[in-house]
């Protein structure tokens, strides 16, 4: 018996991934650039027993038994043996059995980027109990979701597309089960800029109050390739360029330039979104507002100070310098004051001890109290790690069983 525990964080991006050229393989029809979240306020922790006594795979989410037959996750589970058998790595455990826990510690299936740090974990904690190198693994995250093989990493990471010449398919139309794999492994996620890098980037999440399930991502996106016009001009034309931008600016820790590159890209994500037909609307009243809010702040502290991005839902992920935090954090509570109901606090997470006045914005009207649930203050962190030597961290016992929630 073997038993492994490991954690991951979530990663937000800052130049969006949407749309698939190849929906089993996950290959994204564009690069995309995300930040890494601290594993302190955020993550999805994994456990995996593998033993020869047990008889079929099995897996709890969140402490519930789960299908293992899932698509996203068979994948992961025989991409993971077959690379294992191949590298001669982890001798009899290919062929024993595991029985795989896994929670968050944030609300699962919200917007919050919840299967990145899932599928993230479940391939980082299996491939080292397989003794896989997991930096060579972010392909297989992939196929449980795209976004996943970037949380593979910290800092801030690079997803590429297929290159150009690994894209033709064979004359009869079948693609050969070789030219399959290479074009599988060539989709990966590279850290381009470290944690330490730029260590004073600071990221606040607001969680707005309204969870109403929309379009899932996958099924969204699907739609957008097919029916807008503006997303072919994004994909051919406008990412790869800002794709280069953002890099120097992350390069040259110019904030400015990153912030703008970062909004840009979230506004028009979104506009694609409602150039999709029939149009999806993942933004509501509350993110509109947070928009206004962004750039009335920035315009009146006399620069970008903060960027927006929303991905999929209407939570915003706010990007900004650690010296900006204190002040923002005021004018955003000031202006967007919590419920007087609220029972935990409204700023979670990083603590600051300066409580500097809040900015005055002539034009920016405060809003209803309660239209956010609350803020996760939080900065840009390392990738996945093994968590073994803790003691009494495993979410599964020597019986293979789960054991209760622990985080
Ligand atoms: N810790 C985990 N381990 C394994 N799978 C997970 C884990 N967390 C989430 N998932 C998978 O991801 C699914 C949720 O993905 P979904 O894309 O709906 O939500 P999200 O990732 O929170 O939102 P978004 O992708 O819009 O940011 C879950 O139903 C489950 O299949
Ligand atoms: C808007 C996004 O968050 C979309 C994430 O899509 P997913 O990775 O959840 O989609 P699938 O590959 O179908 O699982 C933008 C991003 O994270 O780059």
């Amino acid at each position: 018996m073997k038993i492994c525990t490991g954690i991951a964080p979530v990663n937000i991006a800052v130049i969006k991934y949407w749309g698939k050229k190849d929906e089993k393989l996950i290959l994204p029809m564009n690069d995309s650039i995300s930040g890494t979240l601290s594993t302190d306020e955020m993550h999805a922790k994994t456990s995996v027993a593998l033993s020869p006594d047990f008889t079929e795979d099995k897996l709890w989410l969140n402490g519930k038994e789960v299908s293992i037959h899932q698509p996203r996750v068979a994948v992961c589970l025989s991409e993971l043996r077959k690379l294992a058998q191949q590298k001669k790595s982890g001798g009899d455990m290919v062929h024993w059995k595991m029985h795989i826990c896994s929670e968050n510690n944030f609300p699962t299936a919200a917007g919050l980027a919840s299967s990145a740090a899932g599928y993230s974990c479940l391939v980082f904690t299996i491939a080292h109990a397989l003794g896989l190198d997991s930096s060579q693994v972010s392909h297989i995250a992939r196929q449980g979701s795209g976004s996943a093989c970037r949380s593979m990493f910290g800092g801030f990471v690079r997803w590429r597309a297929l290159p150009s010449e690994l894209e033709g398919k064979q004359s009869d139309g079948e693609e050969s089960e070789d030219l399959r794999r290479k074009q599988s492994e060539a989709s990966n996620a590279e850290q381009i800029i470290s944690e330490a890098y730029w260590g004073s980037m600071r990221v606040i999440i607001l969680v707005v109050n309204d969870q109403a399930k929309s379009t899932s991502s996958t099924d969204g996106m699907q739609r957008t390739t097919l029916t807008s016009t503006l997303y072919t001009h994004r994909v051919h034309t406008v990412v790869p360029e800002r794709c280069e931008r953002m890099e120097t600016a992350l390069n040259e820790k110019d904030f400015a330039t990153f912030a703008q590159l970062t909004m840009q890209d979230s506004n028009q994500f979104h506009a694609c979104c409602l150039d999709t037909y029939p149009p999806i609307v993942y933004m509501n009243d509350t993110s509109h507002a947070v928009v206004r809010f962004v750039h009335e702040f920035n315009t009146v502290a006399g620069g970008t100070k903060v960027a927006y991005t929303f991905d999929a839902g209407p939570n915003a992920c706010l990007y900004l310098l650690e010296d900006s935090v204190p002040l923002l954090l005021s004018t955003l509570v000031q202006y967007f004051p919590a419920s007087s109901e609220i029972s935990v606090p409204y700023v979670r997470g990083l603590k600051y001890s300066t409580t500097p006045s809040p900015l005055q914005l002539p034009s920016f009207t405060p809003q209803p109290a309660g239209l956010l649930q609350y803020l996760i203050s939080t900065r840009i962190g390392s990738g996945p790690k093994i968590l073994d030597d803790i003691p009494n961290n495993h979410l599964v016992n020597e019986q293979g069983a789960p054991n209760h929630l622990t985080s």
